[in-house]
C-alpha cells in the first residue's frame, strides 16, 4: 500500500520567547492511501494545528509534509491552492455553505473552482447517497444542521478528493445527527477509497477507524 501523506518530524510553535506555545511536538506519521484516521483529544491539545499542517493550510515550524512523495513546502502558494482544490476535501464544524446558492449549486461549487466538469447525475447521485436528494433545490437556511453538514460533505466529495480532512464535523450537531453524519462520512470514504483524516473531541461517536490516536499537550499517541 502506498503512503499518500508522510510527515517527517513536523512541529509547531506559535509566538516567540516567553510567549512561545508549543502546539505540536515533533511528529512523524505515515498515512496509507484509502485509510481512515481519527484523532481524539481535548480542547487545546493541538488537533486543529496538526490537521492544518497536514492539509497545507499552515506551515510547520520545523519538518516536512509530503503529499505523494512531494514536499508541499516546495510548492508555490498557487500550486498549493491548486493541490488543495483538486486533491483535498474539507469538512468543518461550521458548515460554511453559501447562503445565496441552492444545495445543488453549493455542491457544484468546488468543481467550478477547479474547472472540473460535473454532470447533474453526479451531483444527484452524491446527494442521494447522503440522503438529501429531495433537498437539492432548497437553500441553506431551509435546512436542519444535520442536512447542512450532509451538503458540506457532498461539496467536499464532489471533486473526488484523494484525502478528506474533517475538523469536528459533528461538533454542531445533536447526538442522533452526529451518529448519522459520521456513519455517512465513513461509508462514503470507504466506498470511494478516499483517505479520511478526522479530528474530534467527541469520544462517544468514534466509529471504527483503521487508525485511532489520542492527542494530548501536542503529542500524538496511537491507541
Ligand atoms: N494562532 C495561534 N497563536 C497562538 N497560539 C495558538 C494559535 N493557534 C493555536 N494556538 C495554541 O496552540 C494549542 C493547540 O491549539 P489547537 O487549536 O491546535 O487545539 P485543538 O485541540 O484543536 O483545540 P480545540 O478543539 O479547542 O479547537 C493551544 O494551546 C492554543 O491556544
Amino acid at each position: 500500500m502506498d503512503n499518500i501523506l508522510v510527515t517527517n518530524n513536523i512541529s509547531k510553535v506559535y509566538g516567540e520567547g516567553a510567549n512561545a506555545v508549543t502546539a505540536l511536538h515533533p511528529l512523524s506519521l505515515k498515512v496509507r492511501s484509502g485509510s481512515i484516521h481519527v484523532i481524539l483529544g481535548k480542547s487545546g491539545s493541538g488537533k486543529t494545528t496538526l490537521l492544518h499542517l497536514l492539509a497545507g493550510m499552515d506551515k510547520p515550524s520545523r519538518g516536512t509534509v509530503q503529499f505523494r512523495g512531494q514536499d508541499i513546502s516546495s510548492l508555490s502558494d498557487v500550486q498549493l491552492a491548486q493541490l488543495r482544490g483538486a486533491k483535498y476535501g474539507f469538512v468543518f464544524q461550521f458548515f460554511h455553505l453559501v447562503p445565496e446558492l441552492s444545495v445543488y449549486d453549493n455542491i457544484a461549487l468546488p468543481a467550478i473552482f477547479a474547472k472540473r466538469k460535473v454532470t447533474p447525475s453526479q451531483i444527484n447521485d452524491l446527494a442521494a447517497s447522503l440522503g438529501i436528494l429531495g433537498k437539492v433545490r432548497f437553500f441553506p437556511n431551509e435546512l436542519s444542521g444535520g442536512e447542512k453538514q450532509r451538503v458540506a460533505i457532498a461539496r467536499a466529495m464532489i471533486n473526488e478528493p484523494d484525502i478528506l480532512f474533517a475538523d469536528e464535523p459533528t461538533g454542531n450537531l445533536d447526538q442522533q445527527n452526529s451518529n448519522q453524519v459520521m456513519d455517512l462520512l465513513l461509508k462514503l470514504c470507504k466506498r470511494n477509497g478516499t483517505t479520511l483524516i478526522m479530528v474530534t473531541h467527541n469520544e462517544s461517536l468514534v466509529p471504527n477507524p483503521d487508525f485511532l490516536y489520542w492527542m494530548e499537550d501536542g503529542k500524538l499517541k496511537q491507541l
